[in-house]
């Protein structure tokens, strides 16, 4: 059986098959997938999920291998082998508000999709704050007066200024991640170690 390696879909996935083409594997079939969401090629099976999902599937042991951000296992702690940093994906946790924001007296309102990080930063500050839930265009919060302030991720910056939000403070960073099944390490121990040692000796170069 060929090793199954789960991808985060959208920007990780495109930045994966660059560095994957680098490793000096076949990539054609990843480069020309279209909507497919499971790929083959002569050494692998691919498929493609959201972040958070990847996780689901490798600890479930249904991938042995998935690419996913350093964000998504902060928030979610799954229980899969953390390997190493890929070289991509890098991208920081900010936490921002509109500009020249002055801040209430009672307590603040967060905004975040990452809401397990987003306590935890607080907690960490020694300061209760009420958590709002949201799945994406969290720069919208703030503006709208749904939240005081975002927690999120910053990469160029573009989006919060586009949005006149500026950063408070930044305390994160990630880039994506190689995770592992743990019994597929032990029980394909011969198929996969080959290919992590690729991986891991392609990040160092880059
Ligand atoms: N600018 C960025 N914004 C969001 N994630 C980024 C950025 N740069 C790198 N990443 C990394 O890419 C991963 C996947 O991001 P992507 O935006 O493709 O997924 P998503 O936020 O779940 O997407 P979608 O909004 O399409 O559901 C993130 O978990 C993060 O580690
Ligand atoms: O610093 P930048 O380079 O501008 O990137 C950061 C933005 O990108 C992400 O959103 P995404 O595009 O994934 O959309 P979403 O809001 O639907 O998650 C993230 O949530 C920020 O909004």
């Amino acid at each position: 059986m060929k090793p199954v390696i789960a991808l985060t879909k959208g920007r990780l996935e495109k930045q994966f098959v660059q560095f994957f083409k680098e490793l000096g594997y076949e990539a054609e079939p990843l480069m020309e997938k279209g909507r497919k969401l499971r790929i083959e090629t002569n050494e692998f099976s691919f498929f493609f999920a959201k972040g958070v999902d990847v996780t689901t599937y490798v600890e479930n042991g249904i991938a042995d291998l998935g690419v996913v951000g350093g964000d998504i296992l902060i928030e979610h702690e799954p229980d899969v082998f953390n390997l190493f940093p890929l070289p991509f994906g890098h991208c920081r946790m900010a936490l921002a508000t509109k500009k020249d924001y002055v801040w209430p007296d009672q307590k603040k309102r967060i905004a975040s999709t990452f809401t397990h990080i987003t306590k935890s930063y607080f907690k960490e500050k020694g300061e209760s704050v009420d958590v709002i839930k949201l799945e994406g265009s969290v720069e919208l919060a703030p503006i709208l007066g749904l939240a005081d302030a975002i927690v999120d991720i910053v990469e160029t910056g573009t989006t919060l200024k586009e949005n006149g939000l500026v950063i408070e403070d930044e305390f994160l960073s990630f880039s994506a991640r190689l995770i592992a099944n743990r019994s597929s390490l032990k029980i394909k121990r011969e198929k996969l170690v080959p290919v992590i040692e690729r991986f891991r000796e392609g990040a160092k170069k880059r």
